[in-house]
Formats: structure tokens, C-alpha cells, sequence
């Protein structure tokens, strides 16, 4: 038996790149065990996976993990937001999940926000503008380039409700994650029969959206997990409103996330609807929203960029005439998806580091942009920024952000607060607390604070000039594949 004070969680995260499980104690938020293994997502046009690897990577992640997660009270699945999983009657994927990151729907997105109402349409309705990412986007993909797959689906899934129905055996999902699909409708909190019928999609495909605070159902057999059967299953989440979640998110404190997508948000009281499409209105997981922006090419992009100038990540130099716009798999923060990659000011005394700077420095740009769009009015714009996601441990990222936001920056010791987010719904299972009071109760937001510096304001100016003066370029597709 563990030492633990309370019982034992299990709370997972299962993103783009891999999986992690985290088992915590829900007395105290003392990691017990952690676990991780990886994905691989397609490359090329799209970006795709196989949801069975998820599955197996569950496994090895909880394998990871050892004998203390044989004692847990509670799961929780925390996920990569929109995918589209495809399952055929036997609850096999019928094809590998389209991804949020997967840019090929984009004239769907387009046609769809047309076709029914246009864009105030969509934010009044559903919260969001519906861009590539968004699942409804995927589907009328599919429609039109793989009828046959589509016939075949006979229920379609998120990836963490993937997961959880196969711990549980029940078609659910949740509220946070339903509102990033575009047939959910944040106005009245139920799909949205228009919508869906006008993308051919039955409802009765559809999971049932599981309440705040209600168990999704239990652990069916204990497969090759080490969950018990009857393990209580909470509902989960999209992995931005686990994350919110997992630091105790109060209204009007923002969240900076460096993962492979780049988000920014904060939690609202008022439901969000931005007719411009930046603000994605997602609803959070505990009854609230979350305004949110998001960017397609964050940690990922900048690595590839050091990785072809051979550099470390963090052998950074000032880049104060360069300006590098890291659209490498097209962009949805500013809205477009069919860019590539833009430099623009290199002279022959021009650095490598300064290459990568201006990389990290395009990368913040465009979520320092939409930083104030998902605020509240009244909320305090010298509050900390909480830097979150595997790219907050970095220097360089920390130091650019700090740079470009003028803001104090807040980084939580805590490394995976959307596993630790999950964790916390599941403890709240047990309590009958709040998820995010159990998270504030652990203090997973603790952290060094980084003093406000000068923002830079001569660089925002510089890469949103050459973002308006290219726009004809970014606009324009350079894609052979
Ligand atoms: N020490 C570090 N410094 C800077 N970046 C890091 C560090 N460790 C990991 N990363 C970045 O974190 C990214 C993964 O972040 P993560 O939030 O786990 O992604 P996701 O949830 O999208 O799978 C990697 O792409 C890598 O670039
Ligand atoms: O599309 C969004 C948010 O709208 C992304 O934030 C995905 O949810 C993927 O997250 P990571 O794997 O980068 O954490």
C-alpha cells in the first residue's frame, strides 16, 4: 500500500504528442507516480493518428506508472481538443482521427460559416467562428473526399471520449470539449440539431454530454489496465479547460500555453461569441467559459527551426531587424491556413541565433495579440501570466514572453497541469468538491514570479507590419504535396 493521505487519482493527458498519467494523491496533490509515452501524428498534407495508439500509449504511460496506480479511487481523461474519431459499429476507428491541427478543412470551414448565417451566426449560436480546427470542419471533409468512411461511422467521438468509453463502455463527453466540435450550441448547451443536420451528422451518433461533477460511468473489466473494476470514471475534458482546471483558474487570470499549439485564455463568467473568429468561445469544465485563442505553430515550429539552423533551442541572439513568421503547417491565430513559413530582413551579417529569436518572437506575436481579446473587461492587465505547457520550462520561451508582454510571468513548479487538471476532477469525484477548489487546495500554481519588463513594442510593431504587408503571400498556398 502507498503512503498516501488520501485516496489515490489517476489523471491523464493525452495531447498531440503523447500521453502522460499522473497518479495523485487527492488529499495533498503530491505526484505519486508519473507515466508518458509517445503518438505519432502524421505528416504531409494532413495530420492524423491512430486513436488504438492512444490507447496503447494509455497503457504504457499507466504501466509507467507501477503498482501504485493498482490502488486508484478515480480516472480522469484530460485531451487534444476537435479531433474527429471515426468509429464503426464494433467501436473500431473506421480511418485514423483528423487532427485539430490538420489545416485540410479549411474550405469547409469557409463554406460552412457561409452557408448557414456567416459569422456572427456562428459566435452567437455556437460561441465560435468555426475554423480548420474545429470538428464540424472535419466532418464535411469527409463528406466530400471519403463518402465511403463516412457511411461506415456509426458514432463519432473526441479523443478523450475515445478513451474514456473504452474504460467505461458508455459514449459520453463533456461540456469543454463538446464546445470546440461547432455543433454544440454554447447558447443553449445542447448539439445543435441545425447544424447537424445540415452536415448529414445524426445526433444519435453523437456521446452524451456528461454534467459537471457527474461520473461518466466506471471501469467496465479491468482490460490490460491496472484499474480495478467499478473504478469511478469522471467526465473529462478538452486539455485547455483540464489545464484551467488543474490550476484553479479564477476569472480574469491569464493562461499562456506553450505546447504544440500555442493557447492563450482565461476563465469568464460571460459566454463569449467574437464575430472575428479569433476568441474560440469554449465553455470550461465546472460551468463556466473559456475564451480562448490559439495557435497552430508553437513549440513544434520553433524546434524545426533550430533543428535546421543545428542550433540548441536556447542559443538565442536580440533579432532586432528580422522578422520570422513561423506559419509552418498554415496558421488559424492570424486565420491562415494555407501560409507557409515567412522571413523576412536577412542581411549577410544576419545570425542563426537571431534567425531563431525572430522565431520565438513570431510565435508569442500572435498570442500576445489575443491576449486581451479573451479578458474580460475588468480584468487586472498587470496580473502575472501563467506560462504553462512543455515550452514554459524553456528560457528562451520564458524571456520572450516576458519581453513581448510587458507583463509579470508566472511559472507554476507543476509540469503537466492538464494531467494534474484531470487528476483534480477525478479527486473532486471523490470529495464532492469543485475540481479547480481542489487544484487551488493542492496550490498548483505555485511558482517563481518574473518581474514585468519594457515591452517591446518596436518589435510588435515591426512583425505586425510585415503581417499586414504580406498578407497577399500568406494568403496564398505554396502546398505541391
Ligand atoms: N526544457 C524545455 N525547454 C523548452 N521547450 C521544451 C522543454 N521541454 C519540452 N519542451 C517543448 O515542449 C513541447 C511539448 O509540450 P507539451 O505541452 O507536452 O505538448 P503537447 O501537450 O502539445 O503534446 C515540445 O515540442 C518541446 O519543444
Ligand atoms: O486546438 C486546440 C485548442 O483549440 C489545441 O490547443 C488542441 O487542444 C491541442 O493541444 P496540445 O496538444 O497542443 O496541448
Amino acid at each position: 500500500m502507498s503512503a498516501a493521505e488520501g485516496p489515490l487519482v489517476v489523471g491523464v493527458d493525452t495531447s498531440t504528442q503523447s500521453t502522460k498519467a499522473l497518479v495523485v494523491d487527492s488529499a495533498t496533490g503530491e505526484v505519486v507516480a508519473s507515466g508518458q509515452a509517445p503518438h505519432t501524428v502524421s505528416s504531409g498534407a494532413g495530420r492524423e493518428s491512430d486513436p488504438r495508439q492512444w490507447w496503447d500509449a494509455l497503457r504504457e504511460a499507466l504501466h509507467q506508472c507501477g503498482d501504485a496506480a493498482r490502488e486508484v479511487a478515480a480516472v480522469s481523461i484530460g485531451g487534444q481538443q476537435h479531433g474527429l474519431v471515426t468509429l464503426d459499429g464494433r467501436g473500431e476507428p473506421v480511418r485514423p482521427a483528423l487532427l485539430w491541427n490538420d489545416v485540410r478543412s479549411a474550405p469547409q470551414a469557409r463554406r460552412l460559416t457561409e452557408e448557414l448565417g456567416g459569422a456572427k451566426f456562428w459566435a452567437e449560436r455556437t460561441g465560435s467562428v468555426p475554423a480548420a480546427s474545429f470538428t464540424v470542419t472535419k466532418w464535411a471533409w469527409l463528406a466530400e473526399n471519403e463518402p465511403e468512411a463516412l457511411r461506415a461511422t456509426k458514432s463519432v467521438r473526441l479523443p478523450h471520449d475515445y478513451l474514456t468509453e473504452r474504460l467505461t463502455g458508455e459514449g459520453t463527453t463533456d461540456r469543454g470539449d463538446a464546445s470546440g466540435t461547432g455543433w454544440w450550441a454554447s447558447a443553449t448547451e445542447a448539439y445543435d440539431e441545425e447544424i447537424l443536420a445540415h452536415v448529414g451528422l445524426s445526433p444519435a451518433l453523437l456521446p452524451r454530454v456528461v454534467r459537471p461533477g457527474e461520473v461518466a460511468g466506471t471501469v467496465r473489466d479491468s482490460h490490460d489496465l491496472p484499474f480495478a473494476k467499478g473504478t469511478l470514471v469522471a467526465p473529462g475534458t478538452g486539455d485547455n479547460a483540464a489545464a484551467a482546471l488543474g490550476l484553479g483558474l479564477r476569472p480574469g487570470t491569464p493562461v499562456l500555453s506553450l505546447g504544440t499549439s500555442g493557447t492563450v485564455y482565461a476563465v469568464a463568467k460571460h459566454r463569449p461569441t467574437d464575430p472575428t473568429g479569433t476568441v474560440a468561445g469554449f465553455a470550461d469544465a465546472h460551468g463556466d467559459w473559456l475564451p480562448l485563442a490559439c495557435t497552430l505553430n508553437c513549440t513544434l515550429a520553433v524546434d524545426r527551426v533550430a533543428a535546421l539552423l543545428g542550433l540548441d533551442r536556447e542559443a538565442v541572439e536580440p533579432a532586432e531587424h528580422l522578422t520570422l513568421l513561423p506559419y509552418l503547417d498554415g496558421e488559424r491565430t492570424p486565420n491562415l491556413p494555407n501560409a507557409s513559413g515567412l522571413l523576412h530582413g536577412l542581411r549577410h551579417d544576419t545570425t542563426a541565433g537571431q534567425l531563431l529569436q525572430a522565431a520565438y518572437d513570431g510565435a508569442v506575436h500572435s498570442l500576445l495579440g489575443a491576449l486581451d481579446l479573451v479578458l474580460d473587461e475588468d480584468a487586472d492587465r498587470s496580473a502575472p501570466l501563467l506560462l504553462i505547457g512543455g515550452g514554459a520550462r524553456g528560457d528562451a520561451w520564458q524571456q520572450t514572453v516576458r519581453r513581448l508582454s510587458g507583463r509579470p510571468v508566472q511559472v507554476p513548479e507543476a509540469r503537466e497541469l492538464v494531467a494534474l487538471g484531470a487528476a483534480a476532477q477525478a479527486a473532486g469525484l471523490l470529495t464532492g468538491e469543485d475540481p479547480a477548489a481542489v487544484a487551488r487546495r493542492w496550490d498548483t500554481a505555485r511558482g517563481p514570479v518574473l518581474d514585468a519588463v519594457d515591452r517591446d513594442e518596436a518589435t510588435l510593431g515591426r512583425i505586425a507590419g510585415v503581417l499586414s504587408d504580406a498578407a497577399a503571400l500568406l494568403e496564398r498556398s505554396t502546398d505541391a504535396r
